[in-house]
């Protein structure tokens, strides 16, 4: 059945979906490789468009899969669907450019963390409501980290109890984001990064374990099995 998305609701959520998927080997571009049977983007917008606060999704998908992506997502939810672009920064500038006026509260959440829970959706989005700008779902840091050289040798050990694993969804007032991404030079790896870089404070939430993100062959293979299990 299609979800209904909340007229009322505050939050956008964009899901870059354009990326190639290098890590996970040779195959279609990741958010279309299957899991389980479907998309992982199918997966993902069906979890977003569980959360009842959300009000529009904007998808990003790869340039040539528009049409198709459109396809796929109409007997999910309904969802725009923009061609993503060749840096994931790029692909979020592009769905954040068809958010429609009303909604005042903009996530930004990988495709490729599938399997990510409505309840996340709405603990940043709420922290965002609370009075923050910005707000990331993170994860304490569990191996020890060390930083190397070009040749692999170790240059020392990081003090892990100030590190955290940063996850989506990422959510931000949107003049917030929309000002950042004005603003934006070289390619970060998060949005989150280019709000820091506008000297704007950002705020950690607890992340969730379910919103791994699949990156490799391990990463795929574990999803299936927690979905088997009925996550
Ligand atoms: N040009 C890009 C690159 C990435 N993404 C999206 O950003 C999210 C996080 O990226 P990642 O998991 O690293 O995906 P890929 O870039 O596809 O992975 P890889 O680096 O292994 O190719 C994914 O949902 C991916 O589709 C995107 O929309 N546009
Ligand atoms: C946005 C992100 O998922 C936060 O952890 C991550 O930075 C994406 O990383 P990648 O460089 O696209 O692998």
């Amino acid at each position: 059945m299609t979800a209904q998305l909340n007229p009322r609701g505050d939050v956008a959520v964009l899901v870059p979906a354009a990326g190639a998927g290098v890590r996970l080997g040779p195959g279609a571009p990741k958010a279309l490789r299957p899991l389980a049977g479907e998309p992982l983007l199918v997966h993902a917008v069906r979890r977003v468009a569980a959360a009842p606060s959300v009000h529009t999704i904007v998808v990003a998908a790869p340039a040539t899969d528009v049409e198709a992506v459109r396809a796929m997502l109409a007997p999910v939810a309904p969802v725009t669907v923009v061609p993503g672009g060749a840096e994931r920064q790029e692909s979020v500038a592009a769905a954040l450019a068809a958010v429609p006026a009303g909604p005042e509260i903009v996530l930004v959440h990988d495709a490729a963390r599938a399997l990510t829970p409505p309840d996340l959706v709405e603990s940043v989005a709420a922290a965002i409501r609370d009075g923050h700008d910005a707000v990331i779902p993170v994860l304490p840091v569990v191996d020890t980290i060390k930083e190397v050289d070009a040749a692999e040798r170790v240059l020392g050990t990081v003090d892990r109890s100030a590190l955290r694993a940063v996850q989506t969804p990422q959510g931000f007032r949107r003049s917030v984001l929309v000002a950042a991404h004005r603003c934006a030079g070289d390619a970060l790896t998060d949005d989150a990064g280019l709000v820091e870089k506008q000297g704007i404070a950002v705020t950690c939430v607890p992340g969730s374990e379910l919103a791994l993100k699949i990156t490799r062959p391990f990463d795929l293979s574990l999803a299936e099995h927690l979905l088997s299990t009925g996550a």
